[in-house]
């Protein structure tokens, strides 16, 4: 198996020269292994092997992190100096119970040379006891726990491979298994419109579902038709206006006074006439499973004659959620589920029983309130998650759709010349921001899973305290930071302006200032190759974070910072810095 652990290199790479996803080079597994099983203080993470290859290649992202999260900033904001990592490690991202009980396995193999039938057995009720705790089906627990048992005692020694390296590789390989291995497509119809009709408990997210299928559906250049058949809950049919609008798709209503079959069959037949490409019909939801739901579903189903039927589930309901698509497969009969609110406190159950229990793929999940947030479900990058290798692959897709490949061009120029001015930093922090939240997009980059959330609270506070200020720059300020750094009186106007203090903008100016110096030279470093190997790249990134004094890099870091306090001590007394009005 080869594990796309580097494509870490390519996300960096996107985001500073949008290389196409074809570009992305192989770890091998023992790599992989390597670097998953890493440890990465949260205190430490910036410069950690994991992040080296991600921000390696865009800069501005390790730039970004390091200044949007600097305890000065933080000080300057609360008045108080705290410490970044606390020792204390809680993971921002979802499932982390999970992957921290599962981490407790491996820890236990630390020091052994051989996996066998006695050591193993610890560790294999540490996983046992982390999944039953992710509320994932107890028989499915029983079978994968037999799996993982039976594969580890055989496998023998592997030259250079250490015994929790390899139980990690197990684990992962069975966890793809269990949630379907391929990720499951959705089907189209080969003549017609293709009919998806939507099911659900009340309150899972059908309604806002059915928007993000159609915009979903709309990105793949299909034509999409909405048609609103909740007819118990008048707002569902409204919310499903709006969100029709929202997402440019049309929706058919009918009012609440008509069966939802009948609203099917009208629909139907206006789609027809539109010529759409795709139906979705959003159903009525009930507080639990009852008889009048589900003939009412049947009904609807022998009207549309759907060519998928998908049942959305939350994920914060966990196996049940599996026997929620059992239960449904069996009645109405469907071809997958939906896996919604994978964003919040989900533990995992949800993921990993339903396929199992159901026989039915997960085809799409849900991960947030946004119209854009549906993805498709891929079990690999889901145990890569659950292993906490973060899901890298969907950031390199959500990195594509927000940045452009002509932006990511310019940028690079712009580093190279050192122009990197504020509009770039606003634009890139807007790029950031436009992939979800600041949690979901540091938890998808490897060896960012362990972050705290306070950090993470803190980084977004940060962000928008220096958007404020960079809101009230004038465009010449921002294309020109030089204009700020030499008056204090510019500075004062934004700091009055954005409401923050003359300290607080002082300080970003003078962080903008220090990135561009680092970013170019870091770019410098990269140039040359087109990607170059990952082990020269963490060196060349260590000894650029660590030269020591003396050297050509140690130097080439004095002068940037000699350049900022040179107009720092050109300033007349402790007002700012580079003052000359
Ligand atoms: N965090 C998060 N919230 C979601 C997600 N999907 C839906 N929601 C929220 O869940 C709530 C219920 O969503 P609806 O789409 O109204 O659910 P529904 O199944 O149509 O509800 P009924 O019509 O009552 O059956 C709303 O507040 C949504 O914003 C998701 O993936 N993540």
């Amino acid at each position: 198996m080869e594990v796309t652990a580097s494509v870490s290199t390519v996300a960096s790479r996107h985001l500073s020269t949008a290389l196409p996803l074809s570009k992305t080079t192989h770890l091998s597994n023992s790599k992989f292994l390597r670097r998953s099983t890493q440890p990465c203080s949260s205190s430490s993470f910036i410069g950690s092997t994991h992040s080296l290859s991600f921000s390696s290649r865009n800069p501005f992202t390790r730039e970004l992190w390091g200044v949007i999260h600097s305890s000065s900033m933080n000080a300057a904001v609360t008045g108080t100096r705290k410490m970044a990592g606390s020792g204390l490690i809680i993971r921002a991202e979802m499932f982390g119970q999970l992957t921290s009980g599962l981490e407790t396995a491996w820890n236990k193999l630390k020091g052994e040379e051989v996996l066998t039938k006695e050591n193993i057995a610890e560790p294999m009720r540490d996983i046992r006891r982390a999944l039953l705790e992710a509320d994932v089906s107890l028989p499915v627990v029983r079978r994968f726990v037999q799996a993982v048992s039976d594969q580890a005692v055989g496998t023998g020694v592997i030259r250079g491979v250490r015994p929790d390296q390899q139980l990690v590789k197990i684990v992962n390989d069975e966890l793809v298994k269990l949630m379907g291995g391929e990720v499951s497509e959705l089907v189209f119809a080969k003549t017609g419109p293709t009919v998806i009709l939507l099911a659900g408990l009340q309150g899972v997210g059908k309604t806002t579902v059915s928007a993000k299928l159609a915009l979903y559906l709309k990105k793949q250049g299909k034509s999409c038709m909405l048609i609103a058949g909740d007819v118990y809950r008048p707002a569902a049919i409204d919310q499903l206006v709006i969100l029709g609008e929202q997402v440019g798709v049309p929706v058919y209503s009918a009012g609440t006074e008509i069966k939802p079959a009948e609203i099917a069959r009208k629909g139907l037949e206006e789609a027809r006439k539109k010529n759409v490409n795709v139906v979705i019909m959003d159903t009525a939801g009930r507080f639990q499973i009852d008889k009048a739901m589900m003939d009412e579903l049947k009904e609807v189903k022998r009207v549309l004659n759907p060519t998928e039927v998908l049942l959305v589930v939350d994920a914060m309901t966990g196996q049940e959620a599996a026997a929620l698509v059992t239960t449904f497969n069996l009645e109405i009969g469907i071809t997958g589920a939906i896996l919604s609110k994978l964003d919040g406190d989900s533990r995992g159950g949800a993921a990993l029983s339903v396929k199992e229990v159901s026989g039915k793929p997960i085809k799409l999940v849900g991960r947030g309130e946004r119209v854009e947030d549906l993805e498709p479900f891929y079990p690999d990058r889901m145990a890569g998650r659950i292993l906490g290798m973060g899901d890298v692959l969907s950031f390199v897709e959500k990195a594509q759709e927000v940045m452009r490949q002509e932006d990511a061009e310019e940028l690079q120029k712009k580093i190279m010349s050192a122009k990197f001015d504020f509009n770039d930093f606003l634009k890139q922090t807007r790029a950031v921001a436009q992939m979800g939240s600041m949690s979901r997009v540091i938890g998808m980059i490897p060896g960012m899973g362990k972050v705290t959330p306070a950090q993470i609270r803190e980084a977004e506070k940060n962000l928008k305290i220096m958007e404020a200020m960079i809101e009230a720059m004038t465009p010449e300020e921002r294309e020109k930071p030089e204009l700020l750094a030499e008056s204090p009186a510019r500075r004062k106007r934004v700091a009055q302006d954005s409401g923050k203090t003359e300290q607080q903008v002082s300080q970003l100016v003078a962080q903008l200032f220090q990135m561009r110096v680092r970013m170019k030279n870091l770019m410098g470093v990269m140039e040359g190759g087109s990607i170059p190997a990952l082990s020269n790249l963490e060196e060349a990134m260590k000894a650029e974070q660590k030269a020591p004094p003396g050297t050509a890099r140690r130097k080439r870091r004095s002068e940037s910072r000699r350049q900022f306090a040179d107009s720092a001590s050109s300033r007349p007394g402790p007002r700012g810095f580079g003052a000359k009005n």
